[in-house]
């Protein structure tokens, strides 16, 4: 019993920048915000890599254990999969894209994150989705922020 959704988030920033961002596996911290640390277990920061993000303190987990599935630099597309940890989310795996907005003279990017995630025994699809897809727009807005910013003070 799973279940699954996408967020989606568009950048006033080539993907360039933005991927300059979300492609490091070992930096989840730049821009998400409930990440308090992260280090990488075992790997180079490719497919295979397996780091352990610790949370903020305050919430109910405090660190989960992640593997790299897919970094692809030329199409954009990141995916990891959660493997342990003292959490909930049991067999997540998400998967995010990056495309340049058609018109935009690639002067912005749409990002699109799906995941997928078991329903905890305890809770409905519905309310998993909301848990889950609140987090990702957080970290997603976050992103658009400093990647807009980062993109302003180009020189
Ligand atoms: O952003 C983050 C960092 C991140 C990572 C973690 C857990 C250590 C893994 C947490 N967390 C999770 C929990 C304990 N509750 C659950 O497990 C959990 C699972 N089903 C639920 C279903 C319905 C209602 C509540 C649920 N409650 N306490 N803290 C947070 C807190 C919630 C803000 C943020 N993680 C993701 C990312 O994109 O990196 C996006 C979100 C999914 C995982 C990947």
């Amino acid at each position: 019993n799973q279940c699954c959704s996408a967020v989606i988030q568009r950048i006033t920033a080539p993907v360039s920048t933005v991927w300059s961002m979300v492609r490091r596996f070992d930096n989840p911290q730049a821009y998400k915000h409930f990440v308090k640390s992260c280090h990488v277990i075992i790997g180079n920061g490719d497919v295979g890599t397996l780091r352990e993000v610790r949370v903020i303190s305050g919430l109910p987990a405090a660190s989960s254990t992640e593997r790299l599935e897919i970094l692809d630099d030329e199409r954009h597309i990141i995916s990891f999969s959660v493997v342990g940890g003292d959490h909930r989310l049991a067999n997540y795996r998400s998967v995010t894209t990056l495309h340049p907005e058609p018109n935009s003279g690639s002067a912005a990017t749409i990002v699109v994150e799906s995941y997928v995630v078991d329903v905890p025994p305890g809770n409905t699809r519905e309310e998993t989705c909301v848990f889950v897809d609140t987090i990702v727009k957080c970290n997603l807005q976050s992103l658009s922020q400093i990647a807009q910013n980062l993109n302003g003070r180009k020189c």
